[in-house]
């Protein structure tokens, strides 16, 4: 579907829907709100916000999308999961609740609150592979990070070695998996759409 604007569903169950549809729309995509199945079924692609990972997964049963969620999923199609988001796509969640919902579609095993209950948020510069134009600022609220990725997964991001970083220093933050995308940030916070440029790149590419 190269060159069309494709559209692209947020899901609206918790956190910054409004913000990460105005990303897209800057982008270049139709953004419309997901909160049921016949929605689901028409975005060529999905965004997953911030949020409570436990609640979204409870919130993805109630509203009956989480079996239609994993079967897009599977058939490919495209999603960018941010912070609760990531959590969410990731195969496996450590300091998680027992019965939390893994949509599986990341081969990534994360911690979720990994920066500690010290380090609420805290914000800072990266370098992201596949964004030009200098390093991106990034907004990190209560945030996991990536433990451990599998072999299919390409590491975007990583905490920089700064004096504060301590032991989050080289931990893996920003990750694709073909057309998976996630980041243990909030790009839809600060203004600037590169990541959501790229996520439109990848929905325009599939
Ligand atoms: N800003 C966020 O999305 C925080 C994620 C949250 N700590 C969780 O476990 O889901």
């Amino acid at each position: 579907m190269t060159n069309q604007r494709p559209v692209i569903g947020v899901l609206a169950l918790q956190g910054d829907v409004r913000e990460h549809a105005a990303m897209l729309e800057r982008a270049g995509a139709r953004a419309v709100a997901v909160r049921r199945p016949e929605e689901l079924a028409g975005v060529d692609g999905l965004v997953l916000p911030g949020g409570e990972s436990t609640t979204m997964s409870r919130l993805l049963g109630v509203f009956e999308l989480l079996d239609p969620l994993r079967e897009r999923l599977r058939e490919g199609m495209p999603a960018f999961g941010s912070c609760a988001g990531m959590i969410l796509l990731a195969r496996q969640v450590l300091d998680g609740r027992p019965d939390q919902e893994q949509l599986d579609a990341l081969d990534v095993v994360v911690r979720r609150n990994a920066f500690g209950r010290q380090v609420d948020s805290f914000e800072g510069d990266l370098d992201v592979t596949g964004l030009d134009g200098g390093p991106l600022h990034a907004v990190f609220i209560r945030a996991p990070w990536v433990e451990k990725a599998g072999d299919g997964v390409d590491v975007l991001a990583r905490i920089p070695h700064t004096s504060e970083a301590g032991a989050a220093a080289d931990r893996i933050v920003a990750v694709r998996q073909g057309t998976v995308l996630a980041t243990a940030f909030h790009p839809e916070l600060t203004g600037d759409e590169r990541v959501h440029r790229l996520f439109v790149g990848i929905v325009q590419e599939t």
